[in-house]
């Protein structure tokens, strides 16, 4: 029996199968148009599902009843896309956050010299690895090993050096004291410790490089090593990548506040808030797609009755739109992102707030919870950015609301490896594209003049 549906037409453009492909075509939209990938799009299709019949005079569209049903079917199917792995995710970076929160507060109190420099003269900690191995173990242990790949930022080889035994025995204890936590997350604990070459196979087995197909995660166990370190802000990234596209991204911030005025309170987060008697930390997380990003508050490492599941509730952009009124968030170090560029960039768009420096991807998260309306990095010109250092970020401002790009306008580029091939001078965030496309003019103007 035909079934007349008001709108059915857009609605079905929601639907991402191949037979919606042609509706949208006919009526002139492209998946595209509705922020709806072609790779996303493309999988799961069912093709001649859908009878596509006539249009009645009102210029509804008309349905089979085997469409509607379809219709239903499909619908079902995509607000459960990646809930198994989005809900493991979730789990494996909240504890991941308490990990963190444990050797930082040890890191802080007792001046651990267990930090080592690494070639690049970057720092690394007993967290960076501790992460790695625990977020390696609990996706392999849900997912299974020989269906998980991983793009991670560290491996064993400093690990490994005799010198770094020290370092070694911490990394398996501090593994082995969050795994055991699992159940409270409604996970599995291994049924025995892991050894230290279990620990060690954890971390070297996220060595995917990455690429244009398949399915891989992307994984930046300490973010901000150097806010880590210094006792401030730091993030958890994960993020899951098919076919080149981010489809779902997780940052925990153990140092983020759920209240957000706490945020511009930068240094020694911990040693002048002892108590913790306020909202310290969060996880957010968003499914590419589906329209909404949404923040847990981190549970405390000290509750040992803790409840999950934990609550959650949407974040959102900032409306602000005015650059009178808009904050910029950027890199603490100007090694890593020119600060005069930045300043000269905000000057020239009409930006009066001083800019907001904070470590790591909680500036990504910033922006997704409409804390500022914009973050820019220029680093200087022969870096190449790394994927772990964006990819959860910009699903989650994309959900959110806001607009992720490179200085040129184009959409990151996921899909070439570990680095961000092709990146056009910098990164800009925006809560909208008012303020993105003035950002934009604004380095095509000053660009050629600048040092970069
Ligand atoms: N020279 C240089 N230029 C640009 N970017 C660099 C550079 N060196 C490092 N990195 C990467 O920056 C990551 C930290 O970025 P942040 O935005 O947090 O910078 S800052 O720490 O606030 O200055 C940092 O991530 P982590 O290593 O995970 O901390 C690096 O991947
Ligand atoms: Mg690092
Ligand atoms: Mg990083
Ligand atoms: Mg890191």
């Amino acid at each position: 029996m035909p079934i007349s549906c008001p709108n059915f037409a857009v609605q079905s453009l929601h639907l991402r199968s191949s037979s919606f492909t042609t509706t949208a075509r006919e009526i002139n939209f492209t998946p595209r148009d509705f922020g709806i990938s072609p790779p996303i799009f493309r999988t799961n299709l069912r093709p001649n599902s859908v009878n596509y019949s006539s249009r009645c005079n009102c210029s509804q569209t008309i349905f089979s009843a085997e469409a509607a049903r379809d219709y239903d079917d499909q619908l079902k199917f995509e607000s459960e896309r990646y809930s198994d792995e989005l809900e493991v995710a979730v789990k494996a970076v909240h504890m991941a956050c308490l990990l963190c929160q444990r050797v930082q507060e040890s890191l802080i109190a007792k001046g651990d010299d267990h930090v080592q420099s690494k070639d690049d003269d970057s720092p690394v900690t007993i967290a960076d690895w501790s992460v790695q191995a625990t977020v390696s173990w609990v996706l392999s242990d849900a997912f299974g090993s020989a269906n998980v790949s991983i793009v991670a930022e560290e491996d064993v080889q400093e690990l490994s050096k005799t010198d770094s035994i020290g370092i070694l025995n911490s990394v398996v204890k501090t593994v082995n004291q969050c795994l055991a936590e699992a159940p409270r997350f409604g996970l599995k604990s291994p049924p025995n410790p892991l050894s230290t070459s279990d620990v060690l196979e954890a971390i070297s087995r996220c060595n995917s490089i990455g690429g244009p197909t398949g399915r891989f995660w992307v994984l930046d166990p300490v973010d901000g090593t150097l806010g880590f370190v210094r006792g401030d802000q730091y993030a958890i990234a994960l993020a899951l990548i098919e076919d080149g596209e981010p489809v779902l991204g997780v940052l925990g911030c153990p140092n983020y506040p759920m209240k957000t005025e706490l945020l511009s309170y930068h240094q020694r987060v911990l040693s002048t808030q002892p108590s913790a008697n306020w909202d310290k930390g969060c996880v957010i997380y968003a499914r590419k797609g589906s329209g909404g990003a949404w923040m847990q508050p981190l549970l405390r490492k000290e509750e040992k009755k803790f409840v999950w599941p934990n609550s959650a509730s949407e974040i959102k952009v900032s409306t602000i739109d005015n650059p009178a009124l808009a904050t910029f968030c950027e890199p603490v170090e100007k090694a890593n992102s020119s600060h005069s560029f930045t300043a000269g960039l905000a000057h020239s768009v009409g930006v009066r707030n001083q800019p907001l420096r904070v470590y790591s991807m909680v500036k990504y998260a910033a922006i997704a919870r409409g804390d500022a309306e914009i973050f820019m990095k220029f680093a200087r010109a022969g870096y190449k950015e790394k994927i772990w250092d964006h990819a959860a970020g910009v699903v989650i401002i994309e959900e959110a609301g806001g607009v992720v790009t490179d200085a040129g306008g184009h959409h990151l580029c996921f899909s070439k490896g570990m680095y961000l091939e092709g990146l056009d001078r910098g990164i800009i965030a925006s809560s909208g594209s008012t303020l993105h496309n003035k950002i934009i003019r604004a380095v095509d103007a000053s660009w050629n003049s600048s040092s970069l």
